[in-house]
């Protein structure tokens, strides 16, 4: 079945680059600027930017070449944040205080998609649960939107989300390690057996 979807990255593709001439951050940039980060950890942080961002736009290097050093990279960075124990409900806050913001003319890109029923699937090497809070406080996270991205691990209990997750989405699975409802949807969708 032919469809029509948009792909896109994120960071200074749907968000802006600056604003008012002040730097608008990245989704890692958003954290390793906040209250969430110690003072050591942006430290590293920042090694690591001033090492890998000069390889990620060298014009000289192939795509291919460039790869191991992205992934050291996140590798890294996932690292040392995640010794930074950051807890999920501190995120809203950090997007609101930051300077991150979507393109001008945003909201018309986002809801016409959605209105049109036309997906949008955003790939990004930033960090999926920032980069959705950015596009829930823009007032546009349609349900047309998929995202491709590096998501955090909390600890947290089931119980915690279960209620938000029923009252968001059709179907929620719980300890079912198998894909058996997605094929099934597929096969129901395609009328293959
Ligand atoms: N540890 C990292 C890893 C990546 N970045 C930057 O995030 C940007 C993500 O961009 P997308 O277009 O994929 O959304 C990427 O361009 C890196 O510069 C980072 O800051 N810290």
């Amino acid at each position: 079945v032919a469809q029509e979807l948009v792909m896109s990255d994120f960071d200074m593709t749907l968000t802006r680059f600056a604003y008012n001439g002040a730097r608008c951050p990245t989704c890692y940039a958003i954290l390793e600027d906040s209250v969430l980060i110690s003072g050591d950890c942006k430290k590293m942080l920042k090694d690591l930017l001033n090492k890998y961002y000069p390889i990620e736009f060298d014009a000289s290097r192939t795509v291919e070449e460039k790869v191991p050093d992205m992934v050291d990279w996140w590798t890294k960075a996932h690292e040392l944040l995640i010794e930074q124990k950051i807890q999920k409900d501190q995120l809203a806050r950090v997007v609101k205080d930051s300077n991150a913001m979507l393109r001008k003319e945003y909201k018309f890109f986002f809801d016409h998609l959605d209105k049109k029923e036309i997906p949008l699937v955003i790939f990004s090497a930033g960090i999926g649960d920032v980069l959705e809070e950015v596009i829930i406080q823009a007032g546009v996270f349609h349900s047309n939107i998929m995202v491709f991205s590096n998501y955090m691990d909390f600890d947290e209990k089931v119980e915690d989300w279960r209620e938000s997750y029923l009252n968001r989405y059709d179907i929620v699975l719980e300890k079912d390690e198998t894909m058996d409802v997605p094929n099934a949807i597929l096969r129901y969708i395609t009328g293959h057996q």
